[in-house]
């Protein structure tokens, strides 16, 4: 069980943004991408979670393995946290979401429509889905946005529990989590065409 990036190029808007990316990420390991603004690291984590074809290269995991959290909530607004969390416990074929609401101290807010959160713990929320996927690659996109600094230790415990227990993280953050991780600077595989002047309506669409 691993996942491997094989000398992947990707584009975002029709124009190439990173070539020739290669890593792995194995068992009980966390893998953070770095570098600055608009150098692709969403494209990139939406490429490998499989939400948009590579250019050019291969991702390669074991199938049903991974789990993406992107910018967007994913949320379902009138479902209260349980109700969330129940959801995508069905979609992904799990039962037990107490440890979930533990775990996030979601408790007291089970009850509440996932609209009536607030940002911070929206994300929380967001982050518990992802326990309860049960699936071992976990691909995060800035996790920590909105969290407190309470919050981001929180999801540091959270992250070592799931590499503790043999799972994966790859993610996409600017600060500092108290994980071990390996850091992947993105610099070098920037793409020679720069997409900054060559916007397009097409991104992500
Ligand atoms: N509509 C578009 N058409 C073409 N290129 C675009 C479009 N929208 C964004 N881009 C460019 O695609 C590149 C990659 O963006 P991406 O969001 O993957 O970067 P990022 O490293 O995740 O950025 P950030 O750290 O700001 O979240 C950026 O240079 C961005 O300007």
């Amino acid at each position: 069980m691993e996942l491997r990036v094989d000398t992947v190029s990707c584009q975002r808007g029709g124009l190439v943004v990173l070539e020739g990316v290669s890593f792995v990420v194995t068992p009980g390991e966390a893998v953070v991408l770095r570098g600055p603004n608009g150098i692709g690291k969403t494209t990139l984590l939406r490429t490998i979670a499989g939400l948009q074809p590579p250019v050019t290269g291969t991702v390669s995991a074991p199938e049903d393995a991974m789990a993406y959290a992107g910018h967007a909530d994913g949320l379902k607004g009138p479902l209260s946290v349980r109700q969330n969390l129940e959801f995508w416990a069905e979609v992904y074929g799990q039962r037990d979401i107490t440890p979930a609401l533990e775990l996030y101290a979601l408790g007291p807010l089970a009850d509440r429509q996932a609209q009536d959160l607030s940002a911070g713990q929206k994300r929380r929320l967001g982050l518990a889905r992802m326990m309860v996927t049960g699936r071992p690659i976990w691909i995060l996109d800035e996790p920590t946005v909105s969290l407190d600094v309470a919050n981001v230790a929180l999801f540091g415990e959270m992250i070592a529990a799931h590499l503790a227990g043999g799972g994966m993280a790859l993610m996409a953050t600017h600060i500092e989590l108290g994980v071990t991780a390996t850091t992947l600077d993105l610099g070098p595989y920037k793409a020679v065409t720069p997409a900054e002047d060559m916007a397009t309506d097409e991104a992500f669409l």
